[in-house]
């Protein structure tokens, strides 16, 4: 049998961010020695507390951070300088919705912007494609017409993962895409993610400070503190195999690792 080329795999991946003048320059290290890979139609949770460096890794999934050492490969090859070539293909889902919606754009406009970068498609089409879109993520069709300051928050995330869905990508990363909801649309917004995943197909990740979230939608989850990975198990298998400390403190089986946030 053979293995599927992974949708992402990060391969010995360091980030450093640099910061201060250039006489003074000083460089703190996010991601360190990580790696990891997302299978196609796979889930990875990826778990930790503020400032582990979680949408650092996302950064560099989607190409928006170059590493400032190890390899980042998308679809098995380097995801290089020609973030083009991807348009479409690599999208995310925000904590706020109003990060991805123009509060001036009629929320059809936002989510068939994506269309309109990765190709011309005729105007039918793509009011087609939105509707359906729609539609998928639980919502009238009408909601294109609407602007988003019309909307509940569950609504306007549900109208941000429309928007990520429709180009059709191999990967999206969710970072902390429900913690800003209440807790019962939290759960809503969970469901339509794992139904989405298993009818479209695409491969994520999943970031998140709330373990019970991540392994909620995840197959596997990946567990960073200070700035590496510590552990990665499956999702149902983590809690029985936590090895690391700061993953148990996790699960409450050992005091004084996990962070506050
Ligand atoms: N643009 C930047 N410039 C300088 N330092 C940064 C930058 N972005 C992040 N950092 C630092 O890198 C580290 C990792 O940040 P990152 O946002 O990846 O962590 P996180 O786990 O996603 O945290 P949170 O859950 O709070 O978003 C932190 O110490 C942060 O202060």
């Amino acid at each position: 049998m053979t293995t599927p080329v992974p949708t992402a795999e990060l391969r010995g991946v360091d980030l450093d961010y640099g910061s201060g003048p250039p006489w003074a320059r000083r460089h703190q290290r996010a991601v360190s020695a990580v790696s990891l890979t997302i299978a196609p139609g796979e889930t990875v949770g990826l778990v930790g507390q503020s400032g582990s460096g979680k949408t650092s890794v996302g950064r560099l999934l989607l190409g928006l951070a170059r590493p400032t050492a190890g390899s980042v490969l998308f679809e098995g090859r380097p995801l290089g300088e020609d973030r083009r070539r991807h348009r479409g293909r690599l999208q995310a889902v925000l904590q706020n919705p109003a990060w991805s919606l123009d509060p001036r754009l009629r929320c059809g406009t936002s989510v068939a912007e994506p269309l309109t970068v990765a190709g011309a498609l005729p105007a039918d089409e793509r009011r087609r494609r939105v509707a359906h879109m729609l539609k998928q993520v639980g919502l009238d069709p009408g909601v294109a017409d609407r602007f988003p300051h019309q909307l509940s928050g569950g609504q306007q995330q549900r109208v941000a993962i429309a928007r990520a869905l429709v180009s059709h990508p191999s990967l999206v990363v969710f970072d902390e895409a429900v913690s800003a909801l209440d807790v019962s649309v939290q759960a809503q917004i969970l469901n339509l993610i794992r139904r989405l995943q298993d009818e479209v197909g695409f491969a994520a990740l999943f970031i998140s400070h709330d373990l019970a979230a991540a392994r909620y939608v995840s197959h596997r989850v990946a567990v960073m503190w200070r700035s590496e990975i510590v552990e990665v198990a499956d999702a149902a298998a983590l809690y029985h195999h936590a090895d690391h400390p700061y993953t148990r403190s996790l699960f409450g089986l050992e005091p004084g690792a996990a962070g506050r946030r």
